[in-house]
């Protein structure tokens, strides 16, 4: 707990509207996305994952990424990333007036070669150029490690195999490295064993912990990421989300259960609770489902009983 004390600021990357909704099979509304985006500004979340540069053939949910982007209104201090795969991708979303991107490797060559047709080896090479002009254009570049503590097609990945991307993507220029267990199968033992092995390369201030909740282990997760002096993490609204190559992988972390969490044991976020459970409902009327998120269906029942 002493650590936590000394070092109580906790940051969230929101990525509810991209990774959240990228795996919605009826399209969501580009103003519903816009309304979302903001909703989430307005609770205090001052990074937002909006859209993704990729191939429309392969995730058509994001198809609408320049006019969702443009039509944003940006609030001061809010970095809204995007994903980009190439620089392609790049072309576009600087054209989309985009200021933040973020590169996504695997660690597992099973599911880079689905999710984004090539090899490690090939996608780091692919990097290479668009960190480049990325940097020329005075664009922040975020980096993605998929499959970290396990892989739909080839089972346990090493932490070691994480940590030589990891130490890659920070390499190339990427200012911080978000590890993402894509079919959220680890445990608080792995996460430990992760950011140990990772954390060799590079430092715990530019790792994130990107958690899903198939198993229900995305908290537990969190927390000993938290004991391992990990400060930033990834979280959905509503815990939507999915990954349209990861078959039966659940939602991120919801949001609003990672703040409670945190809020909970003494941490800051700059986040207000109640907004967030506001966007989560918001979006899951939107969409036609209950939230996956705790407090959200806490709200619901204590409105149900009122
Ligand atoms: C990566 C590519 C583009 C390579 O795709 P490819 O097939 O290797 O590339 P290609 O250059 O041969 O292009 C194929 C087609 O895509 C087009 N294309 C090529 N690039 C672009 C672009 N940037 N924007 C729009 N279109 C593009 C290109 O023009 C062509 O169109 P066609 O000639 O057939 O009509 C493709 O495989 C793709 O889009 N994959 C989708 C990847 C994706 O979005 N996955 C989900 C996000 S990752 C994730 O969720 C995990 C994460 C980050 O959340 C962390 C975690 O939880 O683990």
């Amino acid at each position: 707990m002493s650590d936590f004390a000394t070092k109580p600021f906790v940051k969230l990357v929101e990525v509810g509207p991209r990774d959240g909704l990228q795996n919605e099979k009826v399209t969501v509304p580009t103003e519903t996305k816009r309304r979302l985006v903001e909703m989430l500004g307005e609770a205090g979340l001052n990074a937002i994952e909006v859209t993704a540069f990729v191939s429309p053939d392969r995730v058509p949910q994001m198809a609408d990424n320049a006019a969702l982007m443009t039509s944003i209104q940006r609030r001061p201090g809010v970095a809204y990333p995007v994903l980009v795969p190439n620089l392609r991708g790049l072309e576009a979303a600087l054209a989309a007036g985009v200021t933040e991107i973020a590169v996504f490797g695997s660690a597992s060559e099973s599911f880079s070669h689905k999710n984004i047709n090539c090899s490690i080896s090939e996608s780091l090479a692919r990097f290479e150029p668009v960190m480049r002009a990325a940097e020329q254009a005075h664009v922040k570049v975020r980096g993605y490690v998929s499959c970290v503590l396990g892989c739909p097609y080839e089972g346990i990945v090493a932490p070691d195999k994480v940590a030589t991307v990891a130490r890659n993507l920070y390499e190339l220029g990427c200012y911080e490295i978000s590890l993402g267990d894509t079919i959220g199968i680890g445990t608080p033992r792995g996460t430990h064993q992760l950011f140990d092995a990772v954390a060799k390369y590079v430092p715990r201030d530019r790792l994130a912990g990107h958690f899903h909740d198939t198993y229900g282990q995305a908290l537990v997760n969190i927390y000993a990421a938290l004991c391992e002096g990990i400060r930033t993490f990834d979280s959905s609204v509503a815990g939507l989300g999915g990954c349209p190559y990861a078959p039966g992988a659940s939602g991120n972390v919801a949001t609003e259960d990672v703040i409670y969490l945190l809020h909970g044991v003494g941490m800051e976020t700059g986040i207000d609770l109640g907004k967030v459970i506001d966007a989560g409902l918001f979006i899951s009327t939107a969409i036609g489902r209950k939230p996956a998120s705790k407090l959200g269906l806490a709200r619901l029942a204590k409105a149900n009983c009122a």
